[in-house]
């Protein structure tokens, strides 16, 4: 028998399977979708393999080394998908795979230095001889580190065939163990045997006792019992030397979020609530495969429809997946779902360690729960009977991928929920334009909630013209009303939250008598002040210097911090308003492991009368005494050159909005804002969607944007600005030649950011209706340019509906 194996080498040349012979021993065990260890040239490989077959035409073939994993971790499904992945998104097939499974799986490589002609070592490198005195190699790590002195003959060594180098493939498992004891005799037997070796160690004879009262036959950590019967490691390891009890390491998992959930049942559904569930019942009742598209406003009780949707699947021994925003998987979220479906249910997000997320996949794969919910990479979690896929919050962009496989969540979720005959719902108060256009052309079935569950209304908001302000005098960030319902807050003991779509103390630098503005000198972007450090940083490459104090361009001292950041805001409110508690929320305060909860919790607790923050706070909030939010700069983002950029504030704006007053006491909401009159900011306040989804289409329509015309971006990046220039040119008229006249080819530009990390960027946009040949194109520029990549250090991506155009 012959495998078809895909090796763990993300290069064109390796993009295709290679046969290796399988031996007699592995022959029935080898399986697809199974990892394997092969020979690849001088070295080893892990790899997969996609196929079994009797016969190869390839004539020299070697046999696969080993095998990884004692059951394949590709299912058949996982498998098609990975050569669709590849063909949609123009990635090797082996990063497919890569992208589907847990970070812990993929292999390490060590380098390991053997001796080769061990006569030569002693007489020509008589100084090196102590190194390798074993005869099992010496890690390359290792000399680096230890010898680095003899680094330099070492190589010499290695050419001059004394030393040779190989590579060893490191599959640490990051499986967690815990040392127990299993009894090797249970209940009378046991004692009797005790008896007859003495039996009349006191302690020795507490352990045997504790079984014997409780029946125990199964395995029980040593720590365990060390604690509960009060005696030392040493009394156990005696059992254990008597053959009384065996020990080894038993494998156990990591629970992150341990807390024990508070069970709850299904709520009384309302009517809308239940008129937008019954199609989706339907659809797992039938094994029909539709995309269900449910558009209800913020606090209209989605997450209780999409929890009764998984009752039905579960009843019907199917499972279910549930993606949601990185941002939004908060242990309250988490919560949600463990309270309905206790263990049934595995976590899966970016705050999880290797080893954590390591063993949630693996009760995935073990089947031993049956419900996921976890952010973008979830989508592949190895479920075999797939029953529904819910994709909460669709319209976040975070469900793109920005590296290679540049995928998009809800086109795997459609092609899984095709696989499997199933429904795939997309909820969201703020439907992307993509989804909500579709579903009006009945490509997806649309169902509306338009009231919130507990029959409040909206919350009234006020836009607050920012322009007016400083006209009048006031040129703090605060408006004047905006300073006196936080009073009123701060007066009845309510609590109020306050938005700022920015990072750090200030976004940017400029010298206001000659406009120098100070930038990174690697990248073409503006240097960020952050105050702690008294530095300026680009966020791109991570350059950093000390902030300048004159300008460095015409000497000037009125050099000023631009823009506001969170921290800013945090000072201003406490010479403001010094009574106000404040606890600020953004990607610097967060950084710390479990931060983000425990704020949360606090402000929860009442510990706090505001909480700042960034992005992270727009979502999920649910507090009760929130009955004011204000967001500060409400236009920031209207600016970026992003033609999504006008969706994504109106987006924000909604989604902030929702968090006040969703119990008992009203709410309002208070908008800051430049651009008072634009339609993103004055439809948000009107809570109007549809209005906003008619005006955006216009202006999508009239530009040749997304949803009536398809993008594609292709990014060449190379030191010297010619170069790069010169290959986006030729990559524009080899495309003007091989698409249709329909397609509209914008390029080859500078891009805004026209350089990043000393490289030069240049990009060319493809706009276009329907171009059945447009993947195969591109992907014979990527091979054509393929020599060029390593040789000449020239970069080529293409990203397949973009979401990043900077
Ligand atoms: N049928 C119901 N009867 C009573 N309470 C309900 C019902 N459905 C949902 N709720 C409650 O209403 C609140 C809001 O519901 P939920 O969070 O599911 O809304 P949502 O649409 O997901 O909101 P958002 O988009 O703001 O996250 C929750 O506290 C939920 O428990
Ligand atoms: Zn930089
Ligand atoms: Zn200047």
């Amino acid at each position: 028998m012959i495998a078809e194996v895909i090796v763990d080498l993300a290069l064109n040349q390796t993009d295709k399977p290679f046969d290796y012979a399988i031996p007699k021993a592995l022959e029935s065990v080898v399986e697809r979708g199974l990892r394997v260890v092969v020979p690849f040239g001088p070295r080893k490989l892990i790899g997969f393999i996609i196929a079994l077959k009797a016969t190869t035409d390839v004539e020299k073939i070697k046999p696969i080394d080993s095998i990884v994993d004692d059951s394949p971790v590709l299912t058949e499904e996982l498998l098609k998908m990975g050569k669709w992945l590849a063909r949609q998104t123009l990635c090797y097939e082996i990063s497919a795979y890569q992208a589907m499974l847990p970070a812990a799986m993929k292999a390490n490589y060590k380098k390991i230095i053997h001796v080769k002609d061990d006569k030569k070592l002693k007489t020509q490198f008589s100084e090196l001889a102590f190194l390798f005195s074993t005869d099992k190699g010496v890690e390359w790590a290792r000399l680096q580190k230890e010898h680095p002195e003899c680094l330099k003959a070492i190589k010499t060594a290695i050419q001059a065939d004394v030393l040779i180098e190989k590579q060893q493939v490191d599959q640490k498992q990051a499986i967690k163990t815990v040392k127990v004891m299993e009894p090797l005799y249970t209940g009378e037997e046991l004692a009797k045997q005790f008896n007859l070796l003495g039996g009349q160690a006191k302690k020795q004879y507490a352990v045997v006792k504790y079984f014997i009262d409780h029946e125990i036959s199964a395995a029980l950590p040593l720590t365990e019992l060390m604690a509960t019967c009060q005696v030392s490691r040493a009394t156990l390891q005696s059992l254990i030397e008597k053959k009384l009890f065996r020990s080894y390491d038993k494998e156990v998992y990591r629970d992150p979020f341990k807390q024990v959930s508070q069970p709850t049942s299904p709520l009384q559904l309302t009517e809308e609530q239940q008129r937008t569930l019954d199609p989706i019942l339907q659809d797992v009742n039938e094994k029909r495969h539709r995309v269900h598209l449910v558009h209800g406003v913020t606090g209209s009780g989605k997450t209780e429809i999409y929890l009764q949707s998984i009752q039905q699947v579960l009843e019907q021994g199917k499972e279910a997946i549930v993606l949601v925003p990185e941002i939004s998987l908060t242990p309250q979220m988490v919560e949600r779902f463990r309270g309905r479906f206790g263990g049934e249910v595995a976590v899966l997000h970016s705050g999880l360690n290797r080893g954590e997320k390591h063993d949630e996949w693996r009760k995935i794969h073990r089947g031993e729960v049956r419900v996921v919910v976890g952010a973008r990479s979830a989508v592949f979690a190895p479920f075999k009977n797939l029953g529904i896929i819910i994709i909460d919050e669709e319209h976040e962009t975070s469900y793109k991928q920005e590296e290679s496989p540049r995928y998009h969540a809800r086109e795997v979720a459609i092609f899984r929920g095709e696989f499997h005959h199933c429904p795939v719902i997309l909820g969201s108060a703020t439907p992307s334009l993509e989804s909500y256009a579709r579903a009006q052309k009945g490509v997806y079935q649309l169902a509306t909630l338009s009231e919130r569950v507990n029959q409040k209304p909206m919350p009234p908001v006020t836009i607050v013209d920012m322009r007016e302000e400083l006209r009048e005098g006031n040129r703090s960030m605060f408006s004047r009303e905006l300073m006196e319902k936080l009073q009123e807050r701060l007066d009845r003991g309510e609590q109020s939250v306050l938005f700022l779509n920015r990072r750090g103390y200030s976004t940017f630098i400029m010298c206001r008598d000659c406009g120098h503005v100070v930038t990174c000198p690697h990248c073409d972007i503006s240097l960020t002040f952050h105050r702690k450090q008294n530095k300026v940083k680009c966020h791109y490459c991570g350059y950093e210097e000390v902030a300048p104090t004159l300008c460095p361009s015409c000497g000037s001292e009125h050099i000023r911090f631009f823009g506001s950041g969170t921290q800013k805001v945090e000072e201003a409110l406490t010479t403001l308003l010094p009574e106000a508690r404040v606890i600020r929320m953004d990607v610097d305060t967060t950084r710390k492991k479990g931060a983000h909860e425990q704020f949360l919790r606090a402000f929860g607790r009442g510990e706090a009368d505001i909480l700042l923050g960034t992005q992270m706070i727009a979502k999920g909030l649910d507090f009760e005494k929130v009955t004011l939010v204000g967001v500060l700069a409400a236009d920031a983002m209207l600016h970026l050159p992003d033609f999504r950029s006008t969706e994504k504030t109106f987006q924000l704006l909604t989604q902030v909005g929702g968090r006040a007053g969703r119990h008992k006491l009203d709410g309002e909401v208070v908008i800051q804002s430049y651009m008072p009159d634009h339609y993103a900011v004055t439809l948000a306040s009107e809570h109007d969607y549809l209005q906003f989804y008619q005006k955006e289409m216009f202006s999508r329509k009239r530009h040749n944007y997304p949803p009536f015309y398809y993008l594609s971006l292709v990014t060449v990046t190379h030191e010297s600005f010619a170069k790069a220039s010169d290959v986006a040119t030729k990559i524009v008229s080899l495309l003007k030649r091989e698409l249709s006249n329909q397609a509209i080819l914008l390029g080859p530009v500078a891009p805004p950011i026209a350089r990043i990390k000393d490289r030069y960027r240049c990009q060319c946009m493809i706009k276009y209706k329907n171009e059945p040949q447009l993947n195969r194109v591109l992907k014979e520029v990527l091979d054509h340019y393929q020599h060029a990549f390593s040789k000449e250090g020239l970069s080529i991506t293409v990203d397949i509906d973009p979401y990043i155009l900077m």
